[in-house]
C-alpha cells in the first residue's frame, strides 16, 4: 500500500511544521506499521482511517525518523476537506482516492477518542486508560490550529489529545511525567486519562503515540499573557513571581517522585562536553553563531569549576522544555499549570529522560522573558523585572535558582544556543531574537575570561 503513497507522502511530509527533519531532503519512506482503524466503505459510505507508521529515509542526517500519520481515505473529498488533502495515488488499492489529514476530519477524530474509551490492542497498537476516569462518549473534536511540534485535537473542551509526530522507542516523558506527579497528588500538571502505543515487530519497548488528559477550558498561555501584558502596558511581575513558584512546585513534586543523582564532577563534564557538541553542531549549521562560539566555550568552562562550599549540585528529572508557552493559567483562579513534559523534540528520547540540574528549565522560563520583550517590543527593565520575579517566585518555595550562577549562565547559553538552531530551521524571521541573547552572554563570558 505504501508505494503508491510514497510520492504524495515525500511531498506532504517535509512541509509539515512538525516535521522534524528540516534542512536535509527526504529521499524514501519505509512502513514500520500500517492498521486499518477503520476499512474504507463504499462510494457514500464511511471514509477509512489508516494509521501509520514510517521511517523517513534522510541520507547523512545518522537517522531515519520515525514518524506517526493518521490518514483518512475517501471517494470524494468534501470542499471543507480540501486544504486537508495529502495527495490521490496513481496507483495500488488507493488509486484515486483522496488520502487526507484525518484529524481534520471530526468523523476520524472521533472514533479515535472511540478507541481511547475501549483499552485493548488492534495489531501493533495498545489502547489504555486510567481504570477511575470518566470519558463520555460523543465529545465534539477539533483540530487544534496552532502550529507546534505535534497535533492535538480537544473533545468537547473537556479533553484534549496529544498526538506524537516524531516517535521512537521508550515512554515518552509526556506520559511518563504527568503520571509520576498524578501519583504524587500534585495538581499543577493535567494527569493523563489515557493513551496508546505501537509495539512494532522486533521492537525493545513500546512507542508512545497519544496522550489523552483532560483540557484546561478557559486558560491562556504564558506567552500569549506576556504579549497582551505588554500590549497594554501592564506589569507581568506577579504572573512571572506565581509561574515561579509552579515551576518550583512541580520541580519538588518530580524529585519525590522518580530518582535523583549527584551531579558529580564527571556528571558535569558530560554536561559541558554535550554543550559543547551542540554548540559546534549549532555554528556549522548557523553562520552567525561562529563569531562567539569561543567565548560561549568559556560559559561551559566555567560550568566544570568546583562550585562554592554548601552548594551541592543535583540532578533530577525536569521538565525539559520549559518556555511561556508551555504554562497555562485559567482565567477563573488565576493558578498556573505545567503542560508538555516531552522535552526538547530535537534531542534523542534517551537523553531527555536523563536527570537533570533544575536550572535547565529555570533558564528556559528565563530565555522565554527575553524573547517576550524581543517580540512584544518591551523597554529594557521589562525581561530583567520578569526575570527576577520569577526566580524569587521559584526561590519561595524551593531553593534560590540564582545561587549558582555559573550553572544558570551554562544552561541559559545552551538554551539560546537551541534556540539559534531552532530558529535557522523553523522560523528564521525570529533568528535576531536567540542571537541578541548569544551577543550578551558571549560578552559576559568574554568578560569572565579577561576580568
Ligand atoms: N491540558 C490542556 N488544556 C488546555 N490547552 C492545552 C492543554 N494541553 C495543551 N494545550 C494547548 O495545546 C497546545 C499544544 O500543546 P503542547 O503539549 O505544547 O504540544 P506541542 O508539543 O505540539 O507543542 C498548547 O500550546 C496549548 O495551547
Ligand atoms: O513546540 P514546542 O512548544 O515543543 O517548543 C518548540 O517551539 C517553541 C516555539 O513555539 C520554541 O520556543 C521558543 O520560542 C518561544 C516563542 O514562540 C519562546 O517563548 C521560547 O523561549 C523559545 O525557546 C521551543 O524552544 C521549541 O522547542
Amino acid at each position: 500500500m505504501l508505494a503508491s503513497l510514497a510520492p504524495p507522502l515525500l511531498d506532504w511530509l517535509p512541509r509539515q511544521r512538525w516535521f522534524a527533519g528540516k534542512g536535509s531532503p527526504v529521499t524514501g519512506l519505509a512502513p514500520v506499521t500500517a492498521v486499518d482503524l477503520l476499512p474504507l466503505g463504499p462510494p457514500g459510505g464511511a471514509p477509512g482511517l489508516l494509521h501509520l507508521l514510517v521511517r523517513a529515509r534522510q541520507p547523512g542526517t545518522g537517522s531515519d525518523d520515525c514518524y506517526q500519520l493518521l490518514l483518512g481515505v475517501r471517494h470524494v473529498l468534501p470542499p471543507r476537506l480540501a486544504p486537508a488533502l495529502v495527495g490521490r495515488p496513481d496507483g495500488g488499492p488507493l488509486r484515486g482516492l483522496a488520502v487526507y489529514e484525518a484529524l481534520a476530519d471530526p468523523r476520524l477524530a472521533g472514533l479515535l477518542l472511540e478507541r481511547l474509551r475501549v483499552p485493548g490492542r488492534l495489531g501493533p497498537l495498545r489502547f489504555a486508560r486510567e481504570p477511575h476516569t470518566d470519558l463520555p462518549a460523543g465529545l465534539a473534536p477539533r483540530l487544534l490550529g496552532v502550529e507546534q511540534s505535534n497535533s492535538s485535537v480537544v473533545y468537547g473542551d473537556s479533553y484534549i489529545l496529544k498526538l506524537f509526530r516524531r516517535v521512537g522507542p521508550g515512554v515518552n516523558p509526556d506520559l511518563e511525567l504527568p503520571r509520576a506527579l498524578a501519583r504524587t497528588g500534585c495538581a499543577r500538571v493535567p494527569a493523563p486519562a489515557a493513551w496508546f502505543e505501537a509495539e512494532p515487530p522486533g521492537a525493545t519497548e513500546p512507542m508512545t503515540l497519544g496522550v489523552l488528559q483532560p483540557f484546561l477550558a478557559g486558560s491562556a498561555d504564558g506567552w500569549r499573557l506576556a504579549l497582551d501584558a505588554l500590549a497594554a502596558g501592564d506589569g507581568f511581575t506577579a504572573a512571572a513571581r506565581a509561574l515561579g513558584q509552579a515551576t518550583a512546585e512541580v520541580h519538588r513534586a518530580l524529585a519525590a517522585a522518580l530518582p535523583t543523582v549527584d551531579l558529580d564532577p564527571p556528571r558535569l563534564e558530560r554536561i559541558a562536553a554535550a554543550m559543547r557538541r551542540r554548540l559546534d553542531v549549532t555554528a556549522e549549521a548557523v553562520p552567525a553563531l561562529r563569531p562567539y562560539r569561543d567565548a560561549l566555550r568559556a560559559a561551559y568552562d566555567e560550568l566544570t569549576r568546583p562550585p562554592g562550599p554548601g552548594r551541592p549540585r543535583r540532578a533530577q528529572r525536569i521538565h525539559g522544555d520549559l518556555h511561556l508557552g508551555q504554562a497555562l493559567r485559567t482565567a477563573a483562579d488565576g493558578r498556573w499549570s505545567l503542560i508538555d513534559f516531552e522535552g526538547e523534540p530535537a534531542r534523542p528520547l534517551a537523553e531527555r529522560r536523563r536527570p537533570q540540574p533544575v536550572e535547565q528549565d529555570v533558564a528556559g522560563m528565563l530565555r522565554s522573558f527575553d524573547y517576550a520583550a524581543a517580540v512584544g517590543r518591551a523597554g529594557t527593565e521589562w525581561a530583567p523585572r520578569a526575570r527576577e520575579a520569577y526566580c524569587d517566585g521559584y526561590a519561595a518555595a524551593h531553593r534560590d535558582p540564582r545561587e549558582d550562577g555559573p550553572l544558570l549562565v551554562a544552561q541559559e547559553t545552551d538554551k539560546a544556543v537551541y534556540e539559534v538552531l531552532y530558529e535557522a530551521r523553523h522560523r528564521p524571521d525570529w533568528l535576531p531574537v536567540p542571537l541578541s541573547a548569544i551577543r550578551r552572554l558571549a560578552e559576559r563570558a568574554d568578560g569572565v575570561r579577561r576580568p
